[in-house]
C-alpha cells in the first residue's frame, strides 16, 4: 500500500500494483495444494507447518490486498483504512495478545483485552498515518477532525468484530477488512 504512490496515473496502475499480491496468491495456492514444495514459505507463514494452512489466513490476506488495490486504490480512504486494520490492527493483536494477553475477554476466552486494545490503538494509528501519507502526496483532501472521529469508529467496530468468537466460522483476515470496508464506506460517504 505504501508503494501505491509510485505507480503512474494510468488507469492500469492499480492492476500493475496488484501483480505482487497476485504472484504471492498463486504461490500460496500452488504450495497450499502441495503441487510444489517450498519449505521456507510453509515454515515462515504457517503455524503448524501444514501446506493447507496457506489456503486460509495467508491467502485471504493477499486476496484482500488485491481487492483493496483494484476496488479502492488511491482514490478512496476506505481501502487504505481496511488494509491498515488488517495488516496493522489484526497483526499486532496476535503479537501482543499472545505475549501479554493473560486477561481474557469475558465473551471470548481465546482473545484478550491486551490483544484487542492493541488492535484498536495500532489500527487507528496506522490508518491515520497512512491517510496522512496519501493526503500529503495529494491523493486525499480530508477534514482531519472528522477523519480522526471516523477512523476511531472504524477501528472500534473492527476491533469488536475481531474479538468475537467467530474464528471457526469466518477468518478474521476476511471479517476485519470486510467490516472496515463497510463501516468506512458509510462513515466517509458524506
Ligand atoms: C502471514 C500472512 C498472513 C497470516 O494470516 P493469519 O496469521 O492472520 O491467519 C500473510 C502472508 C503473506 C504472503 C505469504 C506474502 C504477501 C506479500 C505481499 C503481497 C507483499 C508484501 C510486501 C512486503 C514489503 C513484505
Ligand atoms: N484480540 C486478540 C487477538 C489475538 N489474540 C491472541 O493471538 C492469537 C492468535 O489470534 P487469531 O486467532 O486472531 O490469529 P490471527 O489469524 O488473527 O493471526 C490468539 O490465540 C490469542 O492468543 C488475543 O489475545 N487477542
Amino acid at each position: 500500500m505504501a508503494s501505491w504512490p509510485i505507480f503512474s496515473a494510468s488507469g492500469w496502475a492499480r492492476y500493475f500494483a496488484s501483480v505482487v499480491p497476485l504472484t504471492n496468491c498463486l504461490r500460496l495456492v500452488i504450495h497450499g495444494l502441495s503441487l510444489a514444495t517450498d519449505e521456507g514459505l510453509i515454515k515462515s507463514v504457517t503455524r503448524e507447518g501444514k501446506p493447507e494452512e496457506l489456503l486460509r489466513g495467508p491467502l485471504y490476506y493477499v486476496l484482500v490486498l488485491i481487492l483493496c488495490a483494484v476496488l479502492f486504490w488511491r482514490e478512496s480512504p476506505v481501502g487504505v483504512i481496511s488494509l491498515a486494520m488488517m495488516c496493522g490492527g489484526d497483526g499486532i493483536a496476535d503479537i501482543v495478545g499472545r505475549r501479554f494477553g493473560s486477561t481474557k475477554l469475558p465473551y471470548n476466552k481465546q482473545k484478550s483485552w491486551a490483544g484487542s486494545l492493541s488492535m484498536f490503538v495500532l489500527g487507528f494509528l496506522v490508518s491515520v498515518g497512512m491517510l496522512y501519507y496519501f493526503s500529503a502526496l495529494g491523493y486525499f483532501q480530508l477534514d482531519w477532525v472528522s477523519t480522526v472521529e471516523r477512523v476511531a469508529l472504524v477501528s472500534f467496530i473492527a476491533t469488536m468484530v475481531e474479538s468475537l468468537p467467530i474464528t471457526g466460522m469466518v477468518d478474521d483476515n476476511i471479517s476485519v477488512p470486510l467490516v472496515s470496508m463497510v463501516v468506512a464506506s458509510l462513515a466517509f460517504a458524506y
